[in-house]
């Protein structure tokens, strides 16, 4: 870091119980404000569900977070330590965030066993698991790999090829494979969509129980699921926060439903 921003980031007072902090971020695209002045602030351990419509922000607000995009400005830091600003993406990964997009992206001819297992930091080579050769787990990686299966519900589903596990299953798996790397932040796109009603009910209990050990953001369109894991909610809207509070807050505040929940959406 240089003199210049060590000097701006020493000012900086991050409470030690905020896991990710974002502050007056903005980035545009051919001129066009995607995210403006952006404030988020997450707790350790919570669970934040991010709403807003289409073209909010949202997704670019994850790019920015994992390095895939950078800002033009502002502030975006996990704990106090960690200017994600600086980092690469493969270096936000390893410091802790882990990403689920909504499409899962399993190895399907691998066992679930086999995706757990080369989820672990550091083993992770699809030629070697090919191959037979990936570096075996030790008793404690194998015991913590049980505790995961075990915590996404697929513990009977151990020697099935996950190409033979249903949608849900897929996405509890990689749910599991980020849990594998021991993130302090989850950051979760729209995990229901495509999913039976009792797989959406298992998502919701999975999402729930894993808040408290790390935090978990959930971006949703799908205000039915919303309304059963919600605790905290931002709206976003035109790249900003709109509103935060309850659910039942924000779907009372004037300018929400005036933007966002009365326009259809
Ligand atoms: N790489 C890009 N180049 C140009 N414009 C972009 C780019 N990425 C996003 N945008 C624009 O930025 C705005 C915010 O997009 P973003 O995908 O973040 O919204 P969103 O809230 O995730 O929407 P949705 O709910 O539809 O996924 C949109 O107007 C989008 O067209």
């Amino acid at each position: 870091m240089n003199t210049a921003a060590q000097t701006r980031f020493d000012n900086l007072h991050i409470d030690n119980n905020i896991i990710l902090y974002m502050e007056d971020v903005s980035v545009s695209f051919d001129g066009f404000k995607a995210i403006n002045k952006l404030n988020l602030y997450i707790d350790r351990g919570e669970l934040r569900c991010i709403i807003g419509p289409n073209g909010a922000g949202k997704s670019t607000m994850m790019d920015i977070i994992t390095g895939k995009t950078r800002p033009d400005e502002g502030t975006v830091f996990l704990g106090r330590d960690h200017n994600l600003l600086q980092m690469s993406e493969a270096e936000i990964a390893r410091a802790g965030i882990g990403r689920k997009f909504q499409k899962p992206t399993v190895f399907e001819s691998l066992s679930v066993y086999d995706n757990l297992s080369l989820a672990i930091a550091g083993s992770k080579s699809v030629f070697g698991a090919y191959f037979g050769k990936w570096r075996k787990l030790t008793g404690e990686q194998d015991d913590f790999l049980d505790s995961v299966l075990d915590t996404i519900g697929l513990t009977h589903t151990r020697a099935r090829m996950a190409g033979f596990l249903s949608h849900g299953q897929k996405q509890w798996l990689e749910i599991g494979m980020l849990l594998m790397q021991k993130p302090q932040l989850l950051l979760v796109d729209e995990p229901v969509a495509g999913m039976t009603h009792g797989e959406i009910e298992r998502t919701a209990e999975l999402l729930t129980g894993l808040a408290g050990q790390q935090a978990v953001v959930v971006v949703e369109h799908d205000m039915e699921f919303v309304r059963k894991i919600a605790r905290q909610v931002t709206v976003l809207h035109q790249g900003s926060v709109l509103a935060e509070g309850t659910l039942a807050q924000v779907q009372a505040d004037r300018q929400v439903i005036e933007v966002y929940l009365g326009g259809g959406h």
